[in-house]
């Protein structure tokens, strides 16, 4: 199994995605940078870190979207790849267009820093299946712009094909409908502005990001 992490000008959440897959995957992950153009050719998962890529000029993620690597991704989401990304990271997916809507100002314009209690909503997916359906976790948040929006009809639609992971039990930033992540129509491409990498039992403070990363690689073991 092959992991990866990508990394961009301005990432500050590369360390932390690389250590959570050195731990919970059953090989070492390799860091690419941004300007590659390929990615390996038997690669599994990739992760899309969080940060403050190009210093979030412009938007966040906006110009990190338009990196050479992202073509490749795009290619890899096609072939059914696994792709997680991880507040700049869910930015980036959207700004790609890989996952629908994009991320706002926090409606409060503030920049929030804290623990967030998430509800799982769809615990099927290869990311969420080692979350009870009812449980509430605790995943640390840290954003400016996390304020997820999408027209009516995109909400409908992801609502209506339970592709809602994640939801706030206190919604931080003012996402429609409390949303903290979304799955693509496949449900192998994750974006969530929680930081599970910073809750997997190390000296973080929690565990319940672990789940996560154990969910999709053990989906990928009985692939
Ligand atoms: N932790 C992060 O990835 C920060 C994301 C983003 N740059 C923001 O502040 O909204």
């Amino acid at each position: 199994m092959k992991t990866a992490v990508i990394v961009f000008p301005g990432s500050n959440c590369d360390r932390d995605a690389l250590v959570a897959l050195e731990t919970l995957a059953p090989t070492p992950p390799q860091r690419i940078w941004h300007k590659e153009t390929s990615l390996p050719a038997d690669l599994d998962f990739v992760v899309v870190p969080g940060g403050f890529s190009y210093g979030d000029y412009l938007r966040c993620g906006a110009m990190a979207g338009n990196s050479p690597i992202i073509a490749e991704l795009k290619r890899f989401a096609e072939k059914g790849g696994y792709i997680l990304g991880i507040c700049n990271g869910f930015q980036i997916l959207t700004e790609t267009g890989l996952l629908p809507g994009a991320l706002l100002r926090n409606a409060a314009l503030n920049f929030v820093c804290r623990n967030e209690r998430l509800i799982p909503v769809n615990t099927d997916s290869a990311y969420t299946r080692g979350y009870a359906a009812t449980s509430e976790i605790t995943i640390p948040v840290a954003h400016h712009d996390g304020n997820y929006f999408a027209d009516a009809e995109t909400l409908e639609r992801l609502e209506g094909e339970s592709r809602v992971a994640f939801r706030y039990a206190d919604n931080p930033n003012g996402s429609a409908n409390d949303i903290a992540g979304i799955l693509s129509e496949n449900g192998r491409v994750l974006g969530m502005m929680p930081h599970p990498e910073r809750a997997i039992g190390g000296h973080e403070g929690g565990a319940d990001g672990r789940a996560l990363f154990e969910g999709v690689v053990n989906s990928m073991a009985t692939a």
